[in-house]
Formats: structure tokens, C-alpha cells, sequence
């Protein structure tokens, strides 16, 4: 049957002049009105399909559809919602039609931005397999999936049509906050969703109140599902777009550089949710106003936590702080956990991890770990092993265990690069005469990327202080592992860039004593010469005469005498 709610037929939509010509139903006229009326809706918010809209230029699916897929001819685009990090969010019907029914729902339809044509397929096998996970589980607090498509190259995700969004709903209030109360409410729903799907190995990473819909009771549903977790490994069409793991003002340290600051973990959305109650609680989103760099610069390299308002209830503070706390958490048995890969992120376009930091808690053999007690101390460790790789798993009852190889590193310790690495994974100071310079532990990141400073080099205006290090790329250096003298020497001008110049400035203070008791020395001697000369001459009343410095060798007395002072005066 169908539904006379939604239009059906054909329309058309015109670029460039932002207006909507449709041909049929009243409600999508209607639509189409209140969308002119709409003035922030640019010309862009429409897109011209070429010829008749019905037939959509379509890319095919694989040879064997996967259940999930949506034929592009069932879904009618109606008009766009949303400009989101990752795609547009249209409306659209989707007309499905049996033997006896014949149906048309509207949904809202997330259209990715194009993906190469060849991860087509790969994107949409990720899709079907967690389209099986949701809908085997019909969780209550996840949005209703109808399926997925390709239209014009372009992979879309069909999902249930909401009412309105949390964003939506703080948009139209005062201050764009909503009261306690509804925040704690939707809280504990999101909460619940988040749990549901983390426990079917999926994580969010891209929670943020645009992404939290409202059904007709109010009840919360999470509108994404791990957008960001399907597209890894997946290369834009467009090279020139960035992939970022989420959204900026909701992104944990690890989700901006998960190659380096990884691993990505079930706490990153904690992270996520914990920013989103603050903008539901104070209408602005964490670092609201600061541009993307400075979102990175504040919470990657300065280390910042957003701001927990005042004035909370005790217990939904420490909630707050506590998901803010939660990375690098230390489990209480001492367990392990975090994985480090020798696999890091490229710089390309593609968007290519390594799953690992995804999966951090299935360890496999071969897999590198470390304690998630705290490595950031010079302090002895309760656990003898801190680091090192998996060389054994074994069951034991419902506990898995495993044996593990030991590789540690300490903050504070020297490292240098090994001697067989002539590109390191990441940029390495040299030192005067091209040698790699040697740095100090100052941070090792959850995965186990050592963060070294280089005291040893004097810094120059905005020059790198701190530089990143592939911990299978280095060695600890120390006073005993030096072999010689001068290799023991330029350790220590690594300790501080301070001690060259006092070395040299103490080499020519060494030098002027040295000539200065030289000096002495001679002068007395010299003098001690002259006097025997001269009682000599008094004595013997012979006149020869003896050269002062003949007996030096000659660059010492230049040396000494360079500046004409004599040895005499200079007592
Ligand atoms: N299933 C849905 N039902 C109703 N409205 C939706 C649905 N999904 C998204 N929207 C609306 O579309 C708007 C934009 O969504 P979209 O997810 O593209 O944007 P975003 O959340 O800002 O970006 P992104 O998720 O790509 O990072 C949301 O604010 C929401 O109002």
C-alpha cells in the first residue's frame, strides 16, 4: 500500500537557484516550501542527478548483493539535512514492495563522500557484517538500519528517519542548553547504546549530540554506529580530503594520530561521550570557537582536558572527569593490555591503519604489549616485565593468558637510533657533523611511541622540541655503554646544550691556567735563569747573554706572551 504521507513520483531539483520544482504530492511540495524558506540553506544544499532522477546512475554492488544492499532505484532522494565530516545526510523514500505489500518509508540517507571505486565492495562487506551483528541483536538504544546503496558512486547508509536530533533540539533552546534532568536522562540511554554496541566489538567514535536522535517519546537512539570504524583502511576518491578518525571537539588524544597515540580503544568514547554531555550541559562543545589546530595543539601536544562546568552533582563530575581520565587507565588486577605495532600511520590519503589499535584487547602471538601501569616513572614497577611481545597464549578456565618476551623502556632514559636505521619511521635530529643526536625519554604513549626531547640541542624560536620515536627503532645509551672516552663525552654534551660552550669555555679557562701555571713556571725559571745569569755575569763578569725563551718550545711562549704581557706581570 502506499503511504499518501510520502511523495511519490518523479521531481526535480535545480541547481544553482536553490529552488525545488516538484511535480507531485502535496508533501513533498510542502517540503520543498519550507526548505526556500529556509534561509541558511544554500544553493549548494541541492545536486543536480543528470537526467531522469529515477535512474540513478548506479555502481555495482558485488556479484552476490549482500542482504543489507538497497537497490539505488528504491530510494528517492527528497532533500539534504546535513553537511557532515564524512558526507551530506539526505531525506529520502525508500519503496520497498513483495507480493502483498507494497511500502514507502522515509529515511535519512548518509552519503558518504565518494571512496575509491575498487574499496567499494570492501566497504560494503564491512557494512553487511555489521548490519548481521545489529540486526541479530535488534539493540534498543542503536537507530534502526534499512540498509545500504550506492547512487552516483557514492556508498549510502539508509537509516530510520528520527524526529529530531539532540543538536536539533538544543538549537531551537535558549543558550543552546538543556536541563539537568533531560541531560541525565539521555545520558544514561547514550550510555546504554554505547555499552550495547562496544560489547558487539564496535566503537562509536563519533559521539556528539548531531549523532544522538530523538524518537516520538523522546527516547535517545545513537545515529552512528562507527561511521568513522567502517572507513578505516578505505581510500577517499578524492585525494585532497583529510580523514580525521571523528569529529575535532569531540576527539580523544589517541583518535587524532592513532598510528602514534593509539591505541584506539573502547575509552575513546568515553572521551567522546563525556564532551558531548558538556555541550548538553553548557551549549557549546568543548574547545567551541578554536580552530582544529588548536584543538590539536591542546589536547595532543599539551596534554589539556576539556572543562567540567561547575556546580554538577559530586557524582556526575567524577563521572565527567573520569572519562577524561580513563586512558592508559591501570586495571587493578595488573593486567595487561594495549597493543604497540610496529605499524604506523602514513601520511597518505587513504586511510589506511592497521587494525590493530581497534582490537586491542584480542592479543595473538606476535603481538607487542605493554603493562598499562603507568610507564611515565622512573619508579621501580610492581610488575617486573613492563613491555615486550607475545610469544605464547594459553586458556585458562574462562581467563586468557599469555607468556610474553621482556623489552622495556623507562621515561628518562637516553635512547639514540639503532645503528642499522638509516630512515627512521619518524624525523630524528642530527647532531654537528651529521651523527644522530641522542634524547631523553620524556613520555612513552599508550601504544608504546616514545615521545624523546633532546636537551642536548639548543632550540631556536619554534623549532621541535620533542620528536617521536618507533620504540623498535632505538637503543638505550648510558655512560657504561659507551666504549670509549669520546663517545662517553658526547654523551654527556646530549645531556644539556649548555655543556658544549661550557666545555669549550672551560677548555680555554683550562688552557689559560695551564699556560698561566706554565707560565709560572717558565717566568720563574726564566727568572731564576736571569738571576743565575746575571750572578753568573756579576761573577764571572762575562758578557753573554742568554735567550728568555729559547728553551720553550715556541708556540707555547706565543701562547703565553701573545698579548705582550710578560709572565712577571701577570703575578
Ligand atoms: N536518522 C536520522 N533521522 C533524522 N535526522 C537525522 C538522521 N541522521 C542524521 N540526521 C540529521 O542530520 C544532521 C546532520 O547529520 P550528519 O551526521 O551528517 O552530520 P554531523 O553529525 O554533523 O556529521 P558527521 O556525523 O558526518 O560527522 C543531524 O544533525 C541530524 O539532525
Amino acid at each position: 500500500m502506499v503511504n499518501p504521507q510520502f511523495g511519490v513520483g518523479t521531481w526535480n531539483t535545480l541547481h544553482g537557484n536553490a529552488t525545488v520544482t516538484v511535480t507531485t504530492l502535496p508533501r513533498v511540495r510542502e517540503m520543498a516550501e519550507q526548505i526556500k524558506a529556509f534561509p541558511q540553506l544554500a544553493p549548494f544544499d541541492y545536486e543536480l542527478y543528470e537526467g531522469d532522477p529515477d535512474q540513478l546512475k548506479t555502481v555495482d554492488a558485488t556479484p552476490s548483493q549482500p542482504n543489507s544492499y538497497i537497490d539505488p532505484a528504491a530510494l528517492k532522494l527528497k532533500y539534504r539535512i546535513g553537511h557532515g565530516l564524512f558526507g551530506d545526510v539526505w531525506v529520502a523514500t525508500h519503496h520497498q514492495s513483495g507480493r502483498d505489500y507494497d511500502e514507502y518509508h522515509e529515511v535519512a540517507l548518509k552519503m558518504i563522500h565518494p571512496i575509491k571505486e575498487d574499496h567499494v565492495n570492501e566497504f560494503l562487506s564491512k557494512f553487511e557484517e555489521l548490519w548481521i551483528n545489529l540486526k541479530s541483536r535488534q539493540l534498543q538504544c542503536v537507530c534502526w538500519l534499512h540498509g545500504i546503496s550506492v547512487i552516483s558512486g557514492k556508498i549510502c547508509i539508509a537509516l530510520k528517519s528520527y524526529k529530531r536530533s539532540i543538536g536539533d533540539r538544543m538549537a531551537h533552546l535558549k543558550g543552546g542548553k538543556l536541563p539537568l534532568p533531560d541531560v541525565l536522562r539521555y545520558g544514561i540511554e547514550l550510555a546504554k547504546g554505547v555499552q550495547q554496541l562496544h560489547q558487539i566489538g564496535v566503537l562509536v567514535l563519533n559521539l556528539k549530540p548531531n549523532n544522538f536522535l530523538l524518537d516520538e517519546n523522546d527516547h535517545v537512539v545513537l545515529g552512528d554506529f562507527g561511521i568513522p570504524h567502517l572507513l578505516l583502511g578505505i581510500c577517499w576518491h578524492d585525494s585532497n580530503l583529510a580523514f580525521r578518525l571523528g569529529s575535532p571537539n569531540y576527539m580523544a588524544p589517541e583518535q587524532w594520530e592513532p598510528g602514534v597515540r593509539g591505541p584506539i580503544s573502547y575509552e575513546t568514547d568515553s572521551w567522546g561521550f563525556a564532551c558531548s554531555v558538556i555541550e548538553m550541559l553548557t551549549g557549546n562543545p568543548p574547545w567551541f570557537g578554536r580552530s582544529v589546530e588548536e584543538m590539536h595543539n591542546a589536547v595532543v601536544i599539551r596534554k589539556e582536558k576539556p572543562q567540567v562546568p561547575t556546580g554538577l552533582p559530586p557524582e556526575v563530575e567524577d563521572v565527567l572527569k573520569g572519562c577524561f581520565e580513563s586512558r592508559n587507565a591501570v586495571y587493578s588486577d595488573g593486567s595487561w593490555s594495549g597493543l604497540v605495532s610496529s605499524s604506523f600511520v602514513g601520511k597518505s590519503h587513504c586511510i589506511g591503519y592497521s587494525t590493530w589499535f581497534l582490537s586491542k584487547d584480542h592479543l595473538q602471538v606476535g603481538d607487542a604489549v605493554r603493562s598499562r601501569k603507568s610507564l611515565n616513572t622512573h619508579k621501580p614497577l610492581s610488575l617486573a616485565v613492563t613491555e615486550g611481545v607475545v610469544v605464547g597464549l594459553e586458556k585458562d578456565g574462562e581467563k586468557d593468558g599469555f607468556a610474553m618476551k621482556s623489552r622495556a623502556f623507562l621515561v628518562g632514559q637516553f635512547v639514540r637510533l639503532k645503528a642499522n636505521i638509516t630512515t627512521p619511521h619518524f624525523e630524528w635530529p642530527h647532531k654537528r657533523g651529521g651523527a644522530w643526536a641522542s634524547g631523553k625519554i620524556a613520555q612513552i604513549l599508550p601504544n608504546g611511541c616514545l615521545e624523546v626531547k633532546f636537551p642536548g640541542r639548543f632550540v631556536f624560536g619554534d623549532e621541535l622540541t620533542c620528536f617521536l620515536a618507533n620504540p623498535e627503532e632505538v637503543e638505550c645509551v648510558s655512560f657504561d655503554t659507551c666504549p670509549g672516552l669520546v663517545e662517553k663525552y658526547e654523551l654527556v654534551e646530549d645531556f644539556h646544550w649548555g655543556v658544549r660552550p661550557l666545555a669549550i669555555a672551560f677548555g680555554i679557562l683550562t688552557a689559560m691556567k695551564f699556560g698561566t701555571f706554565v707560565g709560572r713556571n717558565v717566568s720563574a725559571r726564566v727568572n731564576k735563569r736571569k738571576m743565575t745569569q746575571k750572578q753568573n755575569d756579576a761573577c764571572n763578569q762575562e758578557g753573554q747573554s742568554s735567550g728568555n725563551s729559547g728553551w720553550l718550545p715556541p708556540t707555547v711562549a706565543n701562547i703565553l706572551f701573545k698579548d705582550g704581557t710578560s709572565v712577571s706581570n701577570s703575578r
